[in-house]
């Protein structure tokens, strides 16, 4: 039985004796040989051991990357972070120079100054300029160092067909300073360059639109050629309306023009300090600003005025706001007369406002001249116009900007021709009034009134009381201010502003509390009105005669308007349609404290004629309305109609718009009644243009000559001297002539240009000559 277990137990003693004699026989060189492939293997691992560990670091970054971030990537991976692995073995791999050129480089700009010369005042002027620039871009590394260009040596292809091609990564920035010249030189051939690059069928009718901005400077003699017309600046004026066209409006700073004889260098100061501005918005931005043509912004004009006289586009500010609005969500515009309801059921956040003042009712009126009712809190204060309202939209829509919750600021035709060097409006030539330095606000969108030619009728909020949050009069003043710079800011680039004119509107001088609601209203008025004066800016308030109160508490003002819409209660009732069950009590009232005023400030009736409302046979109602008020002046104005359905709503057509004629007989027959009643009135001065005519109390004549214009400065000095003043003491210089009764009143100085709109009809004035236009406009203030 053993015998037959052989071989089974024979197995394992073999196998394993086998094994162990193996191994006694080898072990050296086992050992010798495993030892020897472990050191191999080891030396191989150390060789590749850099290339693989690298290989654990972080995934490549992104091309776009630029080198510092992707520094920063490595520093910060230095830094331990727990339970994470340290990755960095190695340096930075360093990239191939092929990897180097494919990432984008910082932006630079280019300015390239371009002149022409003859006689050499040019050239050296544009020398310093453009070292002055050098100097002040000096520490800013998107700036390359601006080059000087003469025109008569350069290549025009090379600059005026396309931008240069110069490096990738750089912008260019245009400036041309120029004279002009009435015989053959440089520029001829220079502008016909241009105007053949525009017209090329083979090029794009805007190659030079890569550009970042252009500017223009002209020099030239007033002397020889002292106005536009007569051929000032003739071709820098050329030149910057062909580069709006091969720029596609991109112009980023308003033309500017000079007569080194007499302003050039005080208007090359102001035109470079401008210029510099827009650079920096551009380095800091990357474009030209909101609502500059050209630009890139999204709430760029795309709805354009053909400008006649230039056949440039015109950028409408007012289209811009239009087309923000019709971005925004579209609301329906509901009818706003009980506004009240509406805006209860507008919720915010800041309804709960403690500053709200108490309630204040005015329907019922005393005879003691107090509100009969007690005022009583409302349970919760709201916002007049909240942002989300459809008036919000409305007032916007229409080129507002709402300021706070219910102040209002918005630039009127005017301050745009005006900017243009196109003639500012009647109160310039009445008083003085320059249109670009005016800004025309309101602190209260409300009204107690629904006039029949109110142009925002419908749009604007209605009551008799103010009920709802109040603004502080801070919050307003430099709202307002900021709304209008905004707005003035996005005339830069509308062809025929001048960058002179430009420069004084960032200084407002004047303001119109007028535009649309009732000023008054705002309880803080005499706050608001003295931080206005504090910058010695002007106060002309017009108010409706419908809050007796407010008016005799208000603090004397530049010049204080109470609206005379008609001479009798049926008539004003028809016509302003008041809220005020009282109204016809208030406003004789008003006349009352007007005349109390009269030696305390400028007082003005204004009367907006409304034909087959308010002119027919009420010239003797008026002129016993003048008896009661004295006033200083009467300002008497023909409704403009605005054209809207709101307008037409109230019964109001193109019919009801006065001609300038019958505004003219009308004037003379008011003051014919007021002679009648032994009252020292006369026609002082006139604007055509406005439908606007002025008479004036014989206390603002002198020698025989009307000084309806004001000495600004004087009403300052007088105001801060803390003592009593009468009108008297601040009376300006004589009017001037082109100003008075019978000459039209249009500055000659100024352009006048005559739209050829649809809606228009020439007027004669008292002359016989045409005098203006019966058009469907944005009325002023
Ligand atoms: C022959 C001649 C024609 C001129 N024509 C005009 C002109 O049409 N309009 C203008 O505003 N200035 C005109 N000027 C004035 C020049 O534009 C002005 O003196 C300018 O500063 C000259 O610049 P420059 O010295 O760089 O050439 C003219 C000057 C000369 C000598
Ligand atoms: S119309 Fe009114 S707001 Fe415009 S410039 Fe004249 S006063 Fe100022």
């Amino acid at each position: 039985m053993a015998h037959e277990n052989w071989p089974q137990k024979a197995l394992w003693p073999v196998e394993i004796t086998d094994i162990v004699a193996l191994w006694h026989t080898y072990r050296i060189p086992i050992i010798l040989s495993t030892f020897t492939i472990l050191i191999v293997f080891r030396t191989i691992l150390h060789i590749r051991a850099p290339r693989e560990k690298l290989s654990d670091s972080p995934p490549p970054s992104s091309p776009n990357l630029p080198a510092e971030k992707e520094k920063l990537l490595v520093v910060d991976s230095k830094i331990p972070v727990a339970k994470a692995p340290r990755r960095i073995v190695g340096g930075l791999k360093k990239r191939s120079s092929s990897q180097e050129d494919a990432r984008p480089r910082e932006q630079k700009i280019q300015v390239l100054i371009f002149f022409s010369s003859l006689t050499g005042t040019t050239e050296k002027t544009a020398k310093v300029f453009t070292e002055q620039l050098a100097k002040s871009q000096a520490d800013s590394a998107i700036f390359l160092e601006p080059q000087l260009l003469d025109l008569s040596y350069i290549d025009y292809d090379e600059y005026f067909i396309t931008p240069p091609k110069g490096e990738p990564g750089i912008s260019y920035f245009y400036l041309l300073l120029l004279p002009t010249y009435n015989i053959d030189t440089v520029l001829d051939n220079f502008l016909e360059h241009l105007q053949e690059t525009h017209h090329d069928f083979r090029i794009d009718t805007a190659p030079l639109s890569p550009l970042l901005g252009y500017s223009v400077f002209g020099f030239g003699d007033r002397e020889g050629w002292p106005t536009e017309e007569e051929g000032f600046c003739s071709q820098a004026r050329e030149v910057d309306k062909w580069m709006a066209k091969l720029t596609a409006r991109k112009r980023a700073f308003p033309l500017g023009l000079g007569d080194p004889k007499r302003d050039a260098t005080e208007r090359l100061k102001e035109w470079k300090e401008g210029v510099e501005d827009v650079l920096a918005h551009i380095a800091e931005t990357g474009s030209l600003g909101e609502g500059v043509v050209g630009s890139g912004d999204a709430v760029e004009s795309d709805v354009e005025d053909v400008d006649e006289d230039d056949g440039e586009v015109l950028f409408e500010e007012q289209e811009v706001a239009k087309r923000k609005s019709r971005l925004q969500k579209k609301d329906t515009l509901n009818d706003l007369e009980d506004i009240g309801g509406t805006l209860n059921k507008t919720p915010s956040a800041q309804n709960v406002e403690s500053s709200a003042p108490l309630e204040v009712d005015f329907t019922t009126y005393s005879k003691g001249g107090r509100p009969t009712a007690p005022p009583t809190a409302p349970a919760v204060t709201k916002e007049m116009v909240p942002k989300n309202s459809p008036t919000y939209t409305a007032l916007t829509k229409q080129g507002y900007s709402i300021v706070g919750s219910h102040s209002g600021v918005k630039i009127c035709r005017w301050t745009k021709s005006a900017l243009r060097g196109r003639g500012s409006c009647y109160k310039y030539s009445f008083y003085g009034i320059a249109s670009h330095q005016c800004m025309e606000t309101t602190p209260s969108l409300s009204c107690s009134n629904k006039c029949v030619f109110c142009w925002r009728h419908g749009t604007n909020p209605v009551g008799t009381t103010w009920r709802w949050v109040v603004d502080p009069p801070d919050l307003i003043f430099n709202g307002v201010k900021a709304g209008h710079y905004k707005k003035i800011k996005m005339m830069r680039g509308v062809p025929g502003v001048r960058a002179e004119r430009f420069a004084e509107a960032m200084q407002i001088r004047h303001c119109a509390l007028s535009l649309v609601g009732e000023p008054i209203f705002y309880p803080h008025i005499n706050e608001f009105t003295a931080m206005l004066h504090k910058e010695h800016i002007s106060s002309f308030l017009v108010c409706n005669a419908q809050h007796p109160d407010q008016l005799a508490a208000l603090k004397p003002v530049t010049q204080l308007y109470v609206s005379i819409d008609a001479s009798n209660r049926e008539s004003l009732r028809k016509i302003d349609r008041p809220l005020h069950r009282d109204f016809w009590e208030r406003f004789q009232r008003c006349l009352d404290i007007l005349r109390e005023k009269r030696f305390q400030q400028r007082t003005v009736f204004r009367l907006t004629l409304v034909k087959g409302f308010n002119i027919e046979d009420e010239a003797e109602g008026y002129a016993d309305l003048v008896e009661k008020g004295l006033p200083c002046f009467v300002e008497v104005k023909g409704v403009t109609y605005c054209g809207t359905s709101s307008s037409a709503g109230a019964g109001l057509t193109m019919q009801n718009v006065p001609f300038y004629e019958e505004v003219c007989a009308f004037v003379e027959a008011l003051n014919a009644a007021l002679a009648r009643r032994g009252l020292a009135y006369g026609i002082a001065a006139e604007h055509a243009h406005s439908c606007c005519i002025l008479i004036a109390s014989d206390r603002f004549k002198k020698n025989g000559k009307w000084h309806t214009r004001i000495d600004y400065e004087k009403f300052f000095e007088c105001l801060e001297s803390g003592k009593s003043f009468t009108p008297e003491d601040y009376m300006g210089p004589e009017t001037p002539e082109w100003a008075t009764w019978g000459k039209g009143g249009f500055d000659p100085r100024d352009e006048r240009v005559f739209r050829k709109g649809k809606n228009k009809v020439a007027l004669t004035g008292s002359q016989g000559e045409v005098m203006g236009e019966k058009e469907v406009v944005e009325i002023d203030s």
